[in-house]
This record gives structure tokens, C-alpha cells and sequence, in this order.
């Protein structure tokens, strides 16, 4: 499916930072760093905190942060797509049967949709060196996170603004890299660990996408979901087994329920609208 992503119909001159003439620490051919400028997209008091940052979720973050932030905005980062090829020991597996769990794999053509959350002071990153770097082998990067929806005269008004993001790269102790799906899927419905069944992390990630972002196609994420459930069928395993409790609430895009204010000019101008099926 050959996916598009949303253009930011608010902020048509946003400055967008190409890509093309800087490279992923955000230094660009002048010595300017983007991650040291004002975050693009995001007025200042949202982007420029001293303590805040955003932080990108792909994985389980997407449907279990685990940590207090103050926004939570659905979009997608360029560059990368997500692969289910990273080994897992100590939450969706164990030593003797490592589970498998999603990183960013690097590919110019990539888009990853998911969700940014903006965290203020050291407690989520703490939390999160230890959840992601410490039991799960992933590393930081910086990159550009383009949101679904700006909303113009909101603290998402732009195309982009930076966030990290925790990546397991081929280089560590966990990597398991690329298999078929159907192997992937079977390794899957037949791992869980002390955070739970890995069949749960496949699901409910796949859920998120498809409730949040029904518009985005991740094939590798769907035909490894098909796959897993045709498992599952097969084997005769009830679902209720492998999901573990209904995943937490959490409140999304909120800058996209800001109205704009409806003033009487603008209403008197609502044209009159004609219910045919009662010709009134
Ligand atoms: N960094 C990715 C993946 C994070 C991830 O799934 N990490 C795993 C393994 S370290 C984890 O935290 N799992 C917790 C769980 O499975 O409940 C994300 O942004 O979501």
C-alpha cells in the first residue's frame, strides 16, 4: 500500500527541517543543530522547557507508557520502519526463550506511525533507561516526530518537532534480526515473561494502530498479527489467556479538540440546509 503521510494543512510555511542537508544529531552543512534550536511545530513554552522532552513510543510504549507525561500526540517519524526483531528476556521471554519485541530498523523510504509524550523532569527517563536500556538492550536516538494533526494556535501548531527514541540496533546482546513471519509468529505465541505473554505485546500494539490510526498500514505488524492469531486458532488457545487486563486509558491529541470559536458572523453565515427526507 503505498501510504502517504498527512500534510499539516495549518501550518502550510512551517519550517521543515528536509532531512536531506542535516543528519540525524540535527547538525546541518552551517553547524546549526536542530536539537538545539526551538523545537519546529511547537510554540516555545510547549518545546523549550528546561525539564520536558517528548518521547516517541512504537512498541509497548504506545499502549503502556508506564510513566507520567503531560501530552500524549499520535504521528510518525521518518527514516525508520518498525521490525519485530529484537530478542527479549526479561519482559515477553526468558533467558531460555527469549520473546520477541518491536524496534526501528533504518530505511529512507521508512515512515513509523505511533505516539510522542511529552515528559517533564528525570523520573520517566530514569524509568525508562531502566525499562528499555537496562532489560531490554535499546539505545537513544534523536529524530523529527510529525504529528496526524497541528492545530493551529495549540502547542502542536507545526510539522515537527524533536523526540527521542529508544532503538535496539543490530549491535546488541538481545538482537535476534530478521526471520519469516511465520517463524517470528511462532516464536511469539510460544514466549511470555515476567511482564507477560508476548502474544499480548504483538495484539495490543496492533490494536493501537488500528484504533488510533486506522489511515496507517504497517504490513510487517499486520501479517505477524494474522499470523499470530491464525496460531492461536490452530492451537486452539483462547485469547483471554495471552492478553493479560485491558490496557490503560490514555487521552490522545487533546490539541485536536480545540474549536475554533464560533462567533455569531460565523454562524448567521451556516447556509440554510434543507432534510429532503422530510422536505422541510
Ligand atoms: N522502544 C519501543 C519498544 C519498547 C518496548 O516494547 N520495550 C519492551 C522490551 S524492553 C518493553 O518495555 N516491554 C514492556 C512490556 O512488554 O510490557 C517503544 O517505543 O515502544
Amino acid at each position: 500500500m503505498d501510504y502517504q503521510p498527512f500534510r499539516n494543512i495549518f501550518a502550510p510555511n512551517a519550517v521543515v527541517y528536509d532531512g536531506d542537508d542535516e543528519d540525524f544529531n540535527g547538525n546541518n552543512d552551517n553547524g546549526d543543530n536542530y536539537f538545539a534550536n526551538n523545537a519546529f511545530g511547537v510554540n516555545n513554552n510547549a518545546a523549550t522547557d528546561a525539564t520536558s522532552v517528548w518521547v516517541f513510543g512504537y512498541g509497548s510504549l504506545c499502549w503502556y507508557p508506564g510513566f507520567q507525561y503531560s501530552k500524549c500526540v499520535t504521528g510518525y517519524i521518518r527514516g525508520y520502519v518498525r521490525r519485530f526483531w529484537q530478542g527479549n528476556t526479561t519482559h515477553r521471554g526468558t533467558p531460555e526463550k527469549p520473546g520477541r519485541v518491536a524496534t526501528l530498523v533504518e530505511d529512507k523510504e521508512g515512515i513509523t506511525w505511533g505516539c510522542a509524550y511529552k515528559v517533564t523532569g528525570d523520573s520517566a527517563l530514569e524509568y525508562l533507561k531502566q525499562r528499555e536500556c537496562t532489560l531490554g538492550g535499546y539505545v537513544t536516538i534523536d529524530t523529527k516526530f510529525f504529528p496526524r494533526v497541528a492545530v493551529e494556535n495549540s502547542d502542536i501548531c507545526g510539522e515537527a518537532f524533536p523526540v527521542l527514541v529508544y532503538i535496539a540496533t543490530d549491535k546488541n546482546a538481545h538482537w535476534l534480526g530478521e526471520n519469516s513471519i511465520s517463524s517470528i509468529a511462532q516464536q511469539i505465541v510460544d514466549s511470555s515473561g515476567p511482564s507477560g505473554h508476548n502474544v499480548e505485546y504483538v495484539l495490543k500494539l496492533a490494536n493501537f494502530m488500528k484504533e488510533e490510526i486506522s489511515e496507517a498500514y504497517d504490513e510487517h505488524l499486520f501479517c505477524l498479527e494474522k499470523s499470530v492469531r491464525d496460531i492461536l486458532d490452530e492451537r486452539k488457545i483462547p485469547l483471554r489467556s495471552v492478553m493479560g487486563a485491558a490496557p490503560q486509558r490514555i487521552r490522545r491529541d487533546s490539541h485536536e479538540e480545540i474549536q475554533r470559536p464560533t462567533t455569531f458572523e460565523f454562524t448567521s453565515r451556516v447556509p440554510e440546509t434543507r432534510l429532503r427526507c422530510l422536505n422541510i
